[in-house]
């Protein structure tokens, strides 16, 4: 199977876990449980991973697979993985109990600690974005020709993107910064990795992000946003956010939609 019909596929398993979801989604009852670390699973999460974990198993055997609903696997292992599918079967389930539509279906392909192809689908809507180092990336709107994404150059007023649930009280400083320097900012508030697509768009300028995130919530999102011309950079040393690291955890980071982005801005942390 060649990479574009593989990419094609996988996008077909994201779209069904989406349709798993929805199944879940339009019952009264989601099915909730609390996790350990007392965050909440639906029945719609699990569905999902079933379905994404089959079917990427179907399409590359040898491929191993790190899931949110998976983590069992030890670091000694997964460090030797040169390539793996990194899967958020349901990014954003606060917002799916919620009932407000922002959640998302989330698969990459990393490749020596880099994503380097992401599909993200929004099982209300059906839109999905998919795209990569090989592959241009697009906008999937149903029944609609496919859009290409472009991040569009710094404008003001600067459109900042923030969590819906997840706020720092380091975020109100980092974005006093920003505004002192580009005037007011407009600020939009979404769930899940549909902020970094909403950036990948041209629709929003800024994400940052300075509460804890997992390697599986920025995967596919990294994909597409940096085949969109923009950038995800970690708040430790503006590089690139790695995978595959011992702990599965993100750094604070910075989704960009104009590489240009001031440095001295993200560079010094705002003091706590
Ligand atoms: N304390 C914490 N540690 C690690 N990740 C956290 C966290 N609190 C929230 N998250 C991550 O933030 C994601 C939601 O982000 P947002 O607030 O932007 O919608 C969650 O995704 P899930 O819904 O897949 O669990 C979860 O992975
Ligand atoms: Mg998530």
């Amino acid at each position: 199977m060649n990479q574009q019909t593989l990419y094609n596929a996988v996008l077909g398993v994201a779209r069904q876990a989406g349709e798993a979801i929805m199944q879940v989604y339009r019952r009264d009852d989601h099915g909730i449980q609390e996790k350990a670390d007392k965050s909440p699973l639906t029945e719609a999460d699990l569905a999902a991973h079933e379905i994404i974990k089959k079917g990427l198993a179907q399409l590359t055997p040898k491929l191993p697979q790190l899931s949110e609903e998976d983590t069992e696997v030890p670091y000694s292992s997964r460090q030797h993985w040169e390539s793996f599918w990194m899967i958020d079967p349901l990014d954003g389930t606060k917002e799916f109990i919620r009932r407000n539509d922002e959640f998302t279906v989330n698969i990459a392909l990393i490749h020596n600690g880099h994503p380097v192809f992401g599909v993200i689908c929004l099982p209300v809507s059906g839109i999905c974005y998919i795209g990569g180092q090989q592959m241009a990336p697009v906008k999937l709107i149903p029944g609609q020709p496919s859009q290409p994404l472009q991040c569009r150059p710094l404008q003001q007023p600067v459109k900042v993107l923030a969590s819906r649930r997840h706020k720092n009280d380091r975020d109100l400083p980092f974005l006093e910064k920003v505004a002192q320097q580009f005037g007011p900012l407009q600020i939009d508030n979404y769930g899940s990795s549909l902020k970094m697509c909403v950036i990948a768009e041209g629709s929003a300028d800024l994400y940052p992000r300075l509460y804890p995130t997992c390697e599986w919530d920025t995967a596919a999102a990294q994909a597409i946003l940096e085949a969109a011309g923009g950038m995800m950079l970690s708040g430790d040393d503006l590089q690139p956010l790695r995978y595959n690291k011992p702990s599965l955890l993100n750094p604070d980071f910075f989704a960009l939609g104009d590489p240009g982005f001031p440095r001295q801005l993200l560079g010094a942390k705002p003091s706590t």
